[in-house]
Parts: C-alpha cells; sequence; structure tokens
C-alpha cells in the first residue's frame, strides 16, 4: 500500500476525549473512528490487525478440534425465553421490534441459539463431542462504554461452544481450550495469565479468566512468575489422551493465579517472595464449563447409550478479538507510539523514502516495494524525513526500510528495528530477507 493514496489517517495530537493509551494510539494511527458511543468504524490498518488476531485465534482453534460456524447477530426473543434469560440479562440486552412487532434482539452471546441448532442436528451421543465456535460482533449496551475498542457496545468476540456426553468429557474439553487459549496469546505476542474466575451471567462452577498485564487493567491480579516464564508452545500434550490433559492442567494450575475477587492470602503465602507478582490485568478470554444449564433449561437431550434421553454437558469459551487490538498495544507500545508483535501488525515493513524525486532513491524504493508482499507499507509522501519516522514509529511497524541518497548510490537499505531499535546496513536482498 501506498501511503500517499491510502486511507491512513495518521493524527499529531492526542484526541482529548481518549484516556489511556491504546485508545490514543488507535486513533492517532488511523486505526478506528468512533461512529456513536461504544461503537467504532475499523479502517484499513485496525482491520488488519483485527482479522490478523481472528487468524491466529481460528488456526488454534480448528487445531483443538473445533469447527467453525457462523450465527446472525440478530436473535429471536422466544429463544431467550425458552432459557430464561430474557428476563435476567438486564438493560445490556438491545430489545428491537420487528416489522411484524416480533421481539428480537442483538445477541449478547449465543449460548441458546447454539444449543438450539444443536439440538436440531445431533440425535444421539453417538455423535458427541462437538465443539462449534463463531467470530461474530456482539452487541452489549454497556452503562458507561470506555476506553475505546477495550469496553465498547459492538465488539468481535469468538465464542466457542462444547457439548460432551458426561461430565469427565466435558473436563478433558475444558482443559483442551485452555491449552489452545495459551498457544493462541503466546502466538498474538502477548503473555496471558489464566485465573480461575466467577462465573457470573454465564452460570456453572469451573470458569478461568485469561489477563493480559497493563496497568490500565480492570482487575487486580496475583501470579506466581513461572507463569510467564512457560512455552506453551512447546507443551508436549497428547490433546485426545485425559492422562495427558489432566498432566498439563494439574501442572499449569499449580501455579499461583487469582484476581483480586478470588484472591486466598493463604496459598499466596506459599509462593516464594522471589516470584510473587502483582499488578492490573486486562481480561481478553473466559472460559466456563456449566454443565447441563443449558441443555435442560431449553430440554435438548440425545439418546444415550441405554436409549433414554442424555442431556449434554457443556461449556463456553469466548475470546475479546476487538479488545485484544487494544490490549496488545497497552502491553506493547512505547513514547513514541505501537511496538506490534510480528503476527498481528498491520504491515511488517515500512519503506522510507528520504528523499522523493531522487532518482537513486525512488528506484530502489520501487524495487523493495515490488518485490515485497502485501503487508507492506511504502511512505511515498512528499514529506520530510521527521516526520515520516515519527509516523512509522508511531504506526508501530516492526520494520522500517530506510532509503536514503547516500545509501542508494551503493544499492544499500538502512532496516531499523521498531522493538529493539537495533539499524542494520542491509543489501535489497538482505532487507527483503528480513521482512520475509
Ligand atoms: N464490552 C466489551 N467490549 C469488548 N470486549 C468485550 C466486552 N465484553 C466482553 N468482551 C470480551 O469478550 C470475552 C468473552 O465475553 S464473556 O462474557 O466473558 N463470555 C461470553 O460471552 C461467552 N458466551 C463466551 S462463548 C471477554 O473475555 C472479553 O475479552
Amino acid at each position: 500500500m501506498r501511503l500517499s493514496r491510502s486511507f491512513l489517517p495518521t493524527l499529531k495530537e492526542n484526541p482529548a476525549e481518549a484516556q489511556i493509551t491504546s485508545h490514543r494510539l488507535m486513533l492517532r494511527a488511523g486505526m478506528i473512528r468512533q461512529t456513536s458511543a461504544g461503537i467504532y468504524a475499523w479502517l484499513p490498518a485496525g482491520l488488519r490487525v483485527l482479522e490478523n488476531i481472528a487468524n491466529i485465534v481460528r488456526e488454534e482453534q480448528d487445531a483443538a478440534g473445533a469447527q467453525e460456524v457462523l450465527m446472525p447477530t440478530m436473535q429471536s426473543a422466544e429463544l431467550w425465553k425458552r432459557s430464561g434469560r430474557y428476563d435476567d440479562y438486564g438493560p445490556e440486552m438491545l430489545r428491537i421490534r420487528d416489522r411484524h412487532e416480533r421481539d428480537m434482539l442483538f445477541g449478547p452471546t449465543n449460548e441458546e441459539m447454539i444449543t438450539d441448532i444443536f439440538g436440531q442436528v445431533v440425535k444421539s451421543y453417538k455423535e458427541l463431542p462437538q465443539v462449534l465456535y463463531q467470530i461474530q460482533w456482539k452487541f452489549r449496551d454497556e452503562v458507561r462504554p470506555r476506553f475505546g475498542v477495550m469496553r465498547g457496545r459492538e465488539f468481535y468476540m469468538k465464542d466457542g461452544y462444547s457439548f460432551d456426553l458426561d461430565t469427565a468429557s466435558a473436563v478433558d474439553t475444558y482443559r483442551r481450550m485452555m491449552l489452545a487459549y495459551l498457544r493462541t496469546f503466546q502466538r498474538l505476542g502477548v503473555r496471558a495469565i489464566p485465573m480461575r474466575a466467577d462465573t457470573g451471567p454465564i452460570g456453572g462452577e469451573l470458569s478461568h479468566e485469561f489477563l493480559i498485564l497493563a496497568p490500565t487493567g480492570e482487575s487486580g491480579v496475583f501470579f506466581d512468575s513461572a507463569l510467564e516464564d512457560q512455552d506453551w508452545l512447546a507443551e508436549n500434550v497428547d490433546i485426545n489422551d485425559r492422562a495427558s490433559l489432566e498432566q498439563f492442567f494439574t501442572r499449569m494450575t499449580s501455579f499461583y493465579a487469582a484476581t483480586d475477587e478470588m484472591h486466598d492470602t493463604a496459598a499466596w503465602a506459599e509462593v516464594p517472595a522471589a516470584r510473587q507478582r502483582e499488578g492490573r490485568g486486562i481480561e481478553v478470554g473466559h472460559i466456563f464449563n456449566f454443565g447441563r444449564k443449558y441443555t435442560q433449561s431449553m430440554d435438548i437431550a440425545v439418546s444415550g447409550p441405554d436409549g433414554a434421553p442424555l442431556y449434554p454437558e457443556m461449556g463456553s469459551y469466548g475470546i475479546g478479538v476487538s479488545r485484544l487490538v487494544a490490549a496488545i498495544i497497552e502491553a506493547s507500545h512505547d513514547e513514541n507510539g505501537i511496538i506490534w508483535p510480528e503476527s498481528v501488525a498491520p504491515f511488517k515493513a515500512v519503506i522510507i523514502n528520504l528523499k522523493n524525486g531522487d532518482a537513486q532513491c525512488d528506484a530502489l524504493c520501487e524495487q523493495l516495494y515490488a518485490a515485497a508482499s502485501r503487508a507492506v507499507l511504502y511512505d511515498d509522501r512528499a514529506e520530510r524525513a521527521g516526520a515520516k519516522f515519527a509516523d512509522a514509529d508511531l504506526m508501530g511497524h516492526p520494520w522500517q526500510l530506510i532509503v536514503g541518497p547516500r545509501g542508494a548510490k551503493e544499492g544499500k537499505v538502512e532496516v531499523k528495528n521498531r522493538r529493539t531499535g537495533e539499524r542494520t546496513e542491509e543489501t535489497l536482498e538482505g532487507a527483503l530477507a528480513l521482512i520475509a
């Protein structure tokens, strides 16, 4: 993408309404624009990050054996009356009347809908387990939407739902999802700490939430720093073997981690002082195991091994995909702007032409741009160098390929790594190899 012709409205000043870093930087880096309270339009750079996150979430869900579906955002109230949640859910639910005066709603979550669809399809216990997920927009009419997309009213969520034969299988599924979540967040370039959590309006008794450490986090957290040193991608687990899943889960939960609501001072005292960490966390995922709450209340049964009706055991598994864009920035920025992990960056690199109009600079930049992938931005604007460097640091591209008249004479490119600040002199091939 050529910056001179792209829809990337960067801002020099901090917008007054933005109170936290990620909100300020997402507006200044031209990633989003607010359309109404808690509701945002995603501009090209922001949408690229959103889809990069969604794709990594999708890959790890698929690897864990889940199957992707896509359910409507519009739901009938009838479904929620069957589960008894229509009245309980409260003012967060946006209720709508269609032209035939039918009660509808903009879905805040999809337990009822997925259970209803599951019940139409699955008739025998032999077809269990089923784990279905979607990545879809939700609406929750938050009384005080704030911090930009961190606490929005319309937001993008991966929500997964599992159906198992019995409690033991449901626990296996829960543990399989736990590992998939830890792998997902690690691949997103952040450290999300899994913590036991309460279950709130979703229900059930087994629940964990995943928090990214950041000073602006809404939850107080206490955890053993050993959790930060784990490499979950190297964790050797046979996800189809109960004993292997149990071994992983036992080890993972042996490290202390709790939000302030669940903090247990006696257990905390057991953690070696050098490994005790306190801080604030942003909830980017939440998983629940809630048994037969929805299959029973909605009377969705399959024929069991003895032919009698069997109510499957369920769990639900959420990841805040749009919230993650902001949470990653909170965890990865400096005074000059965003520092994107390579896995989610909107652009892998930016080509910075220090002297538009200089034949050799223009030629070398065009060569770089022609050879690079779709994920490379070319700052071809007739701006002075300082403004180009400031925008490159603000937008947070992992790599800056800087082309000046001196270097261009020898076909050389100065490459700067945004995270480390390290600069090296590379040939054209060398620079392309770094950003491949
Ligand atoms: N108002 C919001 N704005 C942005 N993200 C949100 C908002 N509310 C929740 N989320 C994100 O969505 C994730 C899942 O939401 S949840 O309520 O915990 N869980 C569910 O809705 C389950 N039905 C998941 S299948 C949260 O962990 C959080 O990261």
